[in-house]
């Protein structure tokens, strides 16, 4: 057996390093008399949305970001919900907040997300922001795709030129990660595979990298992947043995670098919410962010 094991993308790790970051940027913002403050929205009591959502706060406590919680019951109306996320646009103790998705089957999540601020939308979910990064300008981006470039830039994984193939067309990963990742700046050639994609197997044995977001359980399996491609597991399922990513056992055999799920992209995607927060409260103060 020659098997060499695949790099791990240590998410966590990554985390902490931008935590250090942030940290040193929210001190100096506190000490010119300015405290960011993110802001959750919580409907109903799903246990892995409030799990999420309590993560997210113990981050900002770490980097010292204040935090807005509002917590309502699962039966609130969508007027009820206007009358918070009204609130939050218009409390300037909050610089930047989410709608924790999904919302209960009686609420239009669509309608809630186009109610945000754009301007605090720290998801980078509002139409305003989603269309500022298909014409190219600069807006607030999605955090998962933030995390995953963020990821592989880290561990040096060429993206300039490299062929991306992204497995799953959702919102809040796949479609913008394929917009973010055709810029002139990562360069990035993408196939956005999905769920009526012919020969899956095919098109992600081409890959460099393969983005894996479809929410399968080992979907990706070893055969399928292209020896020392970069694998990225960003597929959630919660079983009866917990949570479960969308990438089989075997394949850190096959990758040159896996990015497991959990243990990934996960806690990435809430520091790049902080830093959302972090980088709109430099701007609205005045000093240069630094971006990344
Ligand atoms: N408006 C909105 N914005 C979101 O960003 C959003 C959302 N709604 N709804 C749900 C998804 C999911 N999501 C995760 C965040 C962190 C981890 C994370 O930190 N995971 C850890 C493990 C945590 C655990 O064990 O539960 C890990 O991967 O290692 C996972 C998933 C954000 N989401």
């Amino acid at each position: 057996m020659n098997a060499v094991t695949a790099t791990r993308l240590d998410g966590k790790l990554t985390r902490d390093e931008i935590f250090v970051d942030l940290t040193a940027r929210v001190s100096a913002l506190r000490d010119r008399g300015i405290v960011p403050g993110l802001g959750t929205v919580l409907v109903g009591d799903d246990p892995g949305s409030a799990a999420y959502v309590r993560g997210k706060h113990n981050d900002c406590a770490k980097v010292g970001i204040a935090s807005i919680r509002r917590d309502l019951p699962a039966d609130i109306t969508q007027d009820e919900l206007d009358a918070v996320i009204d609130d939050l646009n218009a409390d300037p103790a909050c610089t930047g907040y989410i709608v924790q998705l999904p919302l209960p089957k009686h609420l239009d999540e669509n309608r809630a997300l186009e109610r945000v601020d754009p301007d605090k939308d720290a998801d980078g979910l509002h139409p305003v922001n989603l269309g500022r990064l298909v014409l190219g300008e600069e807006s607030t981006l999605p955090c998962t795709p933030r995390g995953i470039v963020h990821l592989l830039r880290r561990y040096d994984v060429p993206l300039a030129g490299a062929h991306v193939v992204v497995v799953g067309r959702g919102v809040t990963v796949g479609r913008p990660l394929g917009l973010i990742l055709t810029r002139r700046s990562e360069n990035a050639t993408v196939t956005l595979c999905h769920t009526g994609t012919r020969d899956l197997a095919a098109e992600v044995r081409r890959a460099d990298i393969v983005v894996a977001g479809a929410g399968v359980v080992g979907l990706i399996t070893p055969d399928m992947v292209k020896p020392g491609a970069a694998v990225v597991d960003v597929g959630v399922s919660r079983t009866e043995d917990g949570l479960r990513g969308d990438v089989a056992a075997g394949v850190e055999d096959v990758a040159g670098f896996l990015s497991p799920n959990p243990g990934g992209v996960g806690p990435l995607t809430r520091a790049f919410l902080l830093s959302n927060v972090v980088e709109r409260a430099e701007r609205t103060a005045g000093t240069g962010a630094d971006g990344s």
